[in-house]
């Protein structure tokens, strides 16, 4: 079967780029992305290409070829839905926040909405797939979901988890390590269903890298990367907070290390802890699921990741408050960067917002720059941990126009974020308007310490 239709619920991190990316290599398939979030879909499709929702290098390129063409963004759900032959779900699948599994599982509320309403719209057979990250064994919910509508419509479900990280969503799109295709090997409709799906990353993915597996090892296969890239981080982070007491430079170790083949070098870079949608999310959801399998030494290893990567975040933020002689009260700390890494405007689970919250309740006055996260939003950020009122963080923190507006008058900086901006700042003149002693503390060594010293700074930077 060749797909001509394609729809996709869910015009998030995930659905716009891999959709935009699909519609571009595949001029002939025209691919509506659909949300029911008005404004999102309204910011998808502003004539200034520029606005659109979410910031990812090459994104708004690649948006302006394919949009009008074979690239679509409608809130019609049921429309879109009817009129596809495969339709991909990329629904947020957010750690539950009540009930059974409250701060563990995922909240799959969302996923099945879609899987009701797609029961409910179609009409003739469909390929659904699986784009979100979901719990091992999601299909056979859906699958039962969809078999009982009673209207003699054909639904095969495949797994088809996204790899793409936020910042190099584009060309991580592009040339993907490989493309996971989970579906029902033992049936001829499966196979067929797993066939056309291949043939669509076929324009532009080769062969060899388009896996194919069976469901169950599709859905864990997206948990398992996760998890073991987080650990990767949580690991080098234990070892940052050994070598600050032993004198070894974490840089050092992490590039000897890394060089062993059989280790690597990516993903050893010690930072304030890792943040984002993922990680945290997806580890949690493991830890769950090894636990409702009664597998509680399981659950405690992959556990062990994120206790790790709180204390990271804790340890920073404690750091900073003995450096500045105990107290920062009524002290101006300026923080540089809030996005959960560079080249996005995602600021999910960051460890600036918990860093910010830590800082806040020893009463400090916090000045947030971030060159492409809103106001709007890191107030947000805070206002959902529900630490404190909302006028109370009205009060405290300071959201500013420019790393130099941020750093005036500050006792100290921490550097938050590694957005290459920050590193040809004018650090001489930061240090001029500062007051003196000038603390700065780099939370994701970016900065050169010799020059921060020369300069007159009092550096501290994660791991030495
Ligand atoms: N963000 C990433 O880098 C990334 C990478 C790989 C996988 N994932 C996974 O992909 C999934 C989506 O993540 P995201 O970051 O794109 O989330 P997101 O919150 O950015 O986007 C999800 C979108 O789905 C919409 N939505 C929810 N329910 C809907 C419904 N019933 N009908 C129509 N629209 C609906 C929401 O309005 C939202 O715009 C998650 O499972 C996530 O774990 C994310
Ligand atoms: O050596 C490293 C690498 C990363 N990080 C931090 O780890 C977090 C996650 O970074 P990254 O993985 O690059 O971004 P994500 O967009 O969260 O992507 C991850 O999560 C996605 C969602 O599931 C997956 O698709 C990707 O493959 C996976 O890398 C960020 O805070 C990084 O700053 C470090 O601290 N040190």
């Amino acid at each position: 079967m060749k797909v001509k239709n394609i729809c996709c619920i869910g015009a998030g991190y995930v659905g716009g780029p891999t959709m935009a990316i699909i519609a571009q290599k595949s001029p002939e398939i025209t691919v509506t992305v659909v949300d029911i979030n008005e404004q999102r879909i309204a910011a998808w499709n502003d004539p200034d290409v520029e606005q659109i929702p979410i910031y990812e290098p090459g994104l708004s390129e690649v948006v302006a070829e394919a949009r009008g063409r074979n690239l679509f963004f409608s809130t019609d759900v049921d429309a879109a839905i009817d009129a596809a032959d495969m339709i991909f779900i990329s629904v947020n699948t957010p750690t539950k926040t009540y009930g059974m599994g409250k701060g563990m599982a995922a909240d799959l509320k969302y996923i099945e909405l879609c899987a009701r309403q797609i029961a409910r719209v179609a009409t003739t057979d469909k390929i659904v797939v699986e784009k979100s990250t979901l719990p091992v064994r999601t299909a056979e919910a859906l699958k039962n979901i969809l078999d009982n509508t009673g209207n003699g419509v054909n639904f095969q479900i495949l797994s088809n988890p996204e790899f793409l990280a936020e910042g190099t969503a584009v060309s991580d799109l592009h040339k993907p390590d490989r493309v996971l295709i989970g579906g029902d090997l033992d049936t001829e409709a499966g196979r067929e269903a797993i066939q056309a799906l291949v043939a669509v990353y076929a324009h532009w993915v080769t062969k060899d890298n388009i896996l194919t597996t069976n469901v169950w090892s599709s859905e864990l296969s997206k948990l398992t990367a996760n998890a073991f890239l987080a650990q990767r981080v949580s690991s080098i982070n234990a070892l940052s907070e050994l070598c600050e007491v032993t004198g070894a430079d974490i840089q050092e170790v992490s590039k000897a290390i890394g060089m062993d083949s059989r280790i690597g070098p990516k993903f050893l870079q010690a930072s304030v802890g890792f943040g984002g949608s993922c990680f945290q999310k997806d580890i949690l959801n493991l830890v769950y699921i090894a636990k409702s399998f009664g597998l509680h030494e399981v659950a405690d290893y992959w556990e062990q990741v994120i206790i790790m990567n709180d204390h990271q975040k804790r340890r920073f933020a404690a750091k900073l408050v003995k450096t500045l002689y105990n107290t920062v009260s009524g002290k101006r700390i300026a923080m540089l960067g809030w996005a959960f890494k560079k080249d996005t405007n995602d600021t999910r689970e960051s460890a600036s917002i918990y860093v910010a919250d830590y800082l806040l309740n020893e009463q400090a006055m916090v000045v947030v720059y971030d060159p492409k996260v809103t106001q709007e939003q890191i107030l947000a950020d805070l206002d959902y941990l529900g630490t404190r009122s909302e006028a109370e963080n009205r009060t405290l923190i300071k959201v500013v126009n420019s790393a130099e507006a941020a750093c005036e008058q500050a006792h100290a900086v921490a550097l938050m974020t590694e957005w290459d901006a920050f590193k040809s700042l004018d650090w001489n003149s930061i240090y001029d308007q500062m007051l003196k002693p000038a603390f700065l503390f780099d939370g994701r060594r970016l900065l050169d310490r010799k020059v921060l010293e020369e300069i007159g700074f009092d550096f501290y930077a994660i791991g030495s």
